[in-house]
């Protein structure tokens, strides 16, 4: 199933501001996706289309190897897609940069500066920010960076370094330095995967609060269909691979949403499904469905 967006009248000075508003920020056409060549080429993604509207929080779960990472290396421009289209803003991706915001399972500070260095890195990196991190805007950096590190509790540790945090926080730290240059997308491959359950539970709230203080659109790729419920607004099921998009789900519990909601029947309802889609029955239970 796929969710319908909303139609757009056509002609009226309403419909411009209708239009930008639910125009899509990526769009995937027709979207495939093979490793290697010849006998040895792995169909990773079947033709696959996909719309990501701006401040969407789209969740992509199935099962391992059915090609979420490797959608995230598309938009990221890490992979050409092996045939189809990729569109940023209306343009084919590639045409114009795009700021792009990035957390995996294992952190990546640079164990030998700082939490609030760790975090500025990007303001010194990325454009436009490093011409004006040279000049003038220091000072202005370091509060912006202070602020997000006050937003996730860590305000206290910005002078420690990561090997002074534990998991949970360093994986704070590591969210702040994804979004701390304002990313167009913000791209997270299993952020949590390797926190304990309580830690984990703690940094979604995080994640959905500097999600609806920054507006930042959210691909998040992830496991955990709880996860995946809790905090994405839209949750793509796909298939195992090759991949493809077995159901496109709105989610729309009220925010800010929170842990006691994830024991309510129609959380709990919502999980099963969503399971029911990626696990097939296997032995005696496969049999049972089948006849
Ligand atoms: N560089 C590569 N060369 C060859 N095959 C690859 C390469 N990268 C990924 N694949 C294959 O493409 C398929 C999709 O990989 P991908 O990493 O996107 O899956 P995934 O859904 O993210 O998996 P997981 O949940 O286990 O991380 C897998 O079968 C994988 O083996």
């Amino acid at each position: 199933m796929t969710v319908s967006r909303p139609l757009v009248a056509q002609n009226t000075a309403q419909t411009t501001d209708i239009a930008n508003l639910t125009s899509p920020l990526v769009r995937f056409e027709d979207v495939s996706v093979s490793y290697g060549n010849g006998e040895n080429a792995t169909l990773a993604l079947t033709p696959t289309t996909l719309s990501v509207t701006k401040g969407d929080f789209i969740a992509l779960v199935g099962p391992s190897g059915c090609g979420k990472s490797t959608i995230l290396k598309l938009v990221s421009e890490l992979l050409q897609p092996s045939s189809g289209y990729i569109y940023f803003a209306g343009r084919e991706l590639g045409a114009k940069p795009i700021r792009v915001g990035m957390a995996f399972q294992s952190s990546t500070l640079l164990p030998w500066l700082t939490i609030r260095d760790n975090v500025m890195l990007p303001l010194k990196i990325v454009r436009p920010f490093r011409q004006q991190y040279r000049s003038k805007r220091r000072g202005e950096f370091k509060d912006k960076v202070d602020a997000l590190l006050e937003q996730v509790g860590l305000i206290d540790f910005a002078e420690k370094h990561p090997w002074q945090l534990s998991g949970g926080m360093m994986q704070r730290a590591n969210l702040c330095r994804a979004l701390v240059h304002e990313p167009d997308l913000l791209l997270l491959d299993e952020p949590f995967g390797a926190l304990d359950q309580f830690t984990r539970e703690e940094l979604w709230s995080t994640l959905q609060d500097l999600w609806m203080a920054n507006n930042t659109t959210v691909l998040l790729v992830t496991h955990d269909l709880r996860e995946a419920a809790f905090l994405a607004n839209r949750v793509c099921v796909m298939s195992a691979r090759p991949g493809r998009i077995l159901e496109d789900r709105e989610i729309d519990f009220l925010r800010p949403r929170n842990i006691d909601m994830t024991f309510e029947p129609d959380f709990v309802t919502l999980v099963q499904h969503l399971r029911g889609l990626i696990v097939r029955p296997t032995g005696k239970a496969a049999q049972e469905a089948a006849s």
